[in-house]
């Protein structure tokens, strides 16, 4: 679990260090704020997809997408927040569908933890191949990494594509109907 506390004294050592004054009425709750802002931000780590499991019986063995659910990260190498959109298409199993939020709630699982985008992309379709018992999914996730626009290298406006291809969506005319239809919207 997220210790408040310790990233309250954590965040006044950093204010201090960069010549600030923790106790300004601007800045006295500021450790406080930045600590509840991480317990929301990072909340992926005290969840998991179990949690968010609803599977219903309907008799649909057809591809369910959906795309363009917003995802908030946090890049694990600066601690700066990266984000986009994340499509999910799946192939369901034996009859059993899950709610749609249900798709969404598996990304923030996810998305709020310090992450890569490349293992975020992969633990979301591992855990609907795997928990949902699908027989196919994709996840594509299209993101900006702050990390790159505000420092660095400075790339403003330049996307990092990432995405997994697990089971039966790997089939070549499965996948083109996959992308096609994530793409269909632009
Ligand atoms: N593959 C991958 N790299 C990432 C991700 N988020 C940030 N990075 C990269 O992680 C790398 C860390 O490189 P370092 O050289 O250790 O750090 P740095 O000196 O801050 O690098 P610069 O960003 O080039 O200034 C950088 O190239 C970032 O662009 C991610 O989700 N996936
Ligand atoms: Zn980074």
């Amino acid at each position: 679990m997220i210790d408040r506390e310790r990233i309250e004294k954590a965040v006044k050592e950093i204010l201090i260090a960069i010549g600030e004054d923790p106790d300004r009425e601007g800045l006295k709750e500021t450790p406080k704020r930045v600590a509840k802002m991480y317990e929301e931000v990072l909340s992926g780590y005290s969840d998991n997809p179990e949690n968010h499991l609803v599977l219903f019986t309907e008799k649909y063995d057809e591809m369910i997408i959906v795309k363009d659910i917003p995802i908030y990260s946090m890049c694990e190498h600066h601690m700066l927040p990266f984000f986009g959109r994340a499509h999910v298409a799946y192939i369901p199993n034996d009859n059993k569908v899950t709610g749609l939020s249900k798709i969404a709630r598996i990304v923030d699982v996810y998305a709020k933890r310090l992450q890569l985008q490349e293992r975020m992309t992969e633990q979301i379709a591992n855990a609907i191949m795997e928990k949902l018992r699908a027989k196919g999914v994709m996840v594509v996730i299209e993101a900006q990494h702050l990390c790159m626009i505000m420092r660095g290298v400075k790339k403003t406006g330049s996307y990092t594509v990432t995405s997994a291809v697990k089971g039966v969506m790997r089939n070549e005319p499965t996948r083109m109907e996959a992308l096609f239809l994530i793409k269909g919207r632009q």
